[in-house]
């Protein structure tokens, strides 16, 4: 696997751990959050902390005030775009696991945003669905594609929906540790990816940039 500049919380690379150590501006709640789920036998699964912020500041940037996560997890880059949007914004964050939202929640209130994020317990695709039957296309600011990579167009479809003009859909993992690179035949993560990734360099919808940040993160920008 091709590592290009890996996860910062795993403390292994002196270059990134310079630029976390001169960048990283962590709320005091998140820290705690991001410690918690360090515990947690899935933790390479979390967002890192640098890449939740560059998303924080693209929402800022925006003036987002709706988001939504698909792929929650133990909430630490709902509970950044919470941070990050005004007090009557939302975050919609869709999640599976009641043990990964039952470690969320506390956090959550301790930050005092509560009131703005709305965990959707159960398939993002059915809230994703929700959300445009409840008439809701056109009036996201930011989504943020991270759960189960076999879904991933369906998300970025439903996405592009649910998403104003402007808007923007951030793809975690798009690179997939390099497997994307001529993927095995019976990978069918690393082909999906791959599908994804060549779909969108010729969708006229949005203007498109891959960032080699992490595991690969994609922006498409709703035209
Ligand atoms: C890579 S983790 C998300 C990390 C998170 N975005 C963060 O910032 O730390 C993917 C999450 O998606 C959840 N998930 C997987 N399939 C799902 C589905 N079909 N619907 C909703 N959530 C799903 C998993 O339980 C897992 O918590």
């Amino acid at each position: 696997r091709i590592c290009l500049i890996g996860k910062s919380h795993k403390g292994d690379n002196p270059l990134l751990n310079y630029v976390v150590n001169n960048s990283l501006r962590e709320h005091p709640v998140l820290t705690k959050l991001r410690l918690r789920t360090m515990e947690d036998s899935r933790n390479s699964m979390l967002v890192s902390p640098e890449q939740a912020q560059f998303m924080a500041n693209l929402i800022k940037l925006i003036k987002g005030n709706k988001t939504i996560e698909v792929g929650m997890y133990t909430g630490y880059n709902t509970l950044s775009m919470a941070l990050a949007i005004p007090e009557d914004g939302g975050v919609v964050a869709c999640e599976i696991s009641d043990d990964y939202v039952q470690i969320a929640k506390p956090f959550f209130k301790e930050a005092g945003v509560e009131k703005k994020i709305d965990i959707r317990q159960q398939t993002a695709l059915k809230t994703l669905d929700e959300l445009l039957e409840a008439g809701e296309a056109e009036t996201y600011d930011f989504v943020f594609i991270d759960a189960d990579k076999i879904n991933y167009d369906n998300y970025y479809e439903k996405s592009l929906q649910l998403i104003r003009k402007g808007g923007i859909i951030a793809i975690d993992n798009v690179l997939w540790g390099g497997n994307v690179i001529n993927p095995d035949k019976d990978d069918v993560t690393s082909q999906t990816i791959d599908q994804l990734n060549k779909k969108l360099l010729k969708d006229q919808r949005v203007d498109l940039s891959l960032l080699t940040v992490g595991d690969g993160l994609t922006l498409a920008i709703k035209l």
